[in-house]
């Protein structure tokens, strides 16, 4: 595989705490990778070395073949559950922003010809989202699923190299979710995107993506939980055309994931 992201033996630790170990990852470019597994299995933490907020403790990422910048950069874009969006600023000040701060790293600010071309990219992004009609806007006056669209478009627009989802749906109700759904696998095609989403919903990993990790440990000390971390213990590749959905799941346990993984494959 080409990878666009590759994980070698990462380790995230916690002092005496391990949380991720030996995690081996090629992700391809153009894929879209949803990531399940029981809570506090590491997902979060998986995607926070990822982009860059947290360094493993060890092993290495690269990124188009080279090291991962350890700040995180305009390559990573992350839409988290919820509180992405600054409140204080309009839905266009808000998605304007991240090419003022590309573009004027220290005053934030657009002058000119530059400020209109940031506003026409910025306008032609939310009208890509389905925000065309509520630039003016402030988040607070904003839906649960407008204020997702905003951050999905904030983080689009800085065009990263690999789009990073954390539960970005979980917050919302049944029909708005599923409008979201059909957004992201637009936007996927439409914008060639790489996503990585963590996921509690199992039918949403399934659906959305073209291959599903489930992480947990491989091994557990009864008396030291602390000991062992997670890493992938299923990668499934998805056929699309001859995909079946797993039905649908309250929490997510392992039984549940192996099942669904056994009944799909
Ligand atoms: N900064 C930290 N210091 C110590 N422990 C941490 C820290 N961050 C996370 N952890 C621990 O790491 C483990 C994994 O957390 P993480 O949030 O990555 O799991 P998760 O799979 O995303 O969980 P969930 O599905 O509940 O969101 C948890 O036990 C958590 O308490």
């Amino acid at each position: 595989m080409n990878a666009l992201l590759s994980l070698r033996d990462v380790w995230v630790e916690y002092g005496e705490k391990v949380v991720l170990e030996r995690v081996n990852l090629d992700v391809a470019a153009h894929s879209f990778v949803s990531v399940v597994g029981p809570s506090g299995a590491g997902k979060s933490s998986l995607l926070r070395v990822i982009l860059g907020q947290e360094r493993p403790s060890r092993g290495s990422i690269h990124l188009d073949d080279a090291p991962l910048a350890p700040e995180c950069g305009p390559d990573r874009g992350v839409v988290f559950q919820r509180y992405s969006v600054f409140p204080h600023l309009s839905v266009l000040r808000n998605t304007m922003l991240g090419l003022e701060c590309t573009q004027a790293p220290f005053s934030a600010r657009l002058f000119g010809s530059a400020r209109k071309a940031a506003r026409d990219e910025a306008v032609a992004m939310l009208e890509a989202v389905g925000l065309g009609h509520s630039l003016d806007l402030y988040p607070a006056q904003m839906s649960g699923g407008m204020q997702q669209r905003l951050a999905i478009a904030q983080a689009l627009i800085k065009r990263p190299r690999i789009l990073l989802l954390d539960e970005p749906f979980g917050a919302l109700d049944p029909g708005i979710r599923s409008d979201m759904h059909t957004l992201i696998t637009k936007l996927w095609k439409d914008y060639q995107l790489t996503i990585i989403m963590v996921t509690h919903d199992i039918r949403e990993a399934f659906s959305l993506g073209t291959r599903v990790l489930a992480f947990d440990k491989r091994r557990h000390d009864p008396h030291a939980p602390h000991r062992f971390g997670a890493t992938a213990v299923y990668d499934l590749t998805l056929d699309k055309k001859t995909q079946q959905l797993p039905p649908d799941n309250g929490g997510i346990t392992l039984d549940t994931i192996r099942n669904t993984m056994e009944d799909v494959a």
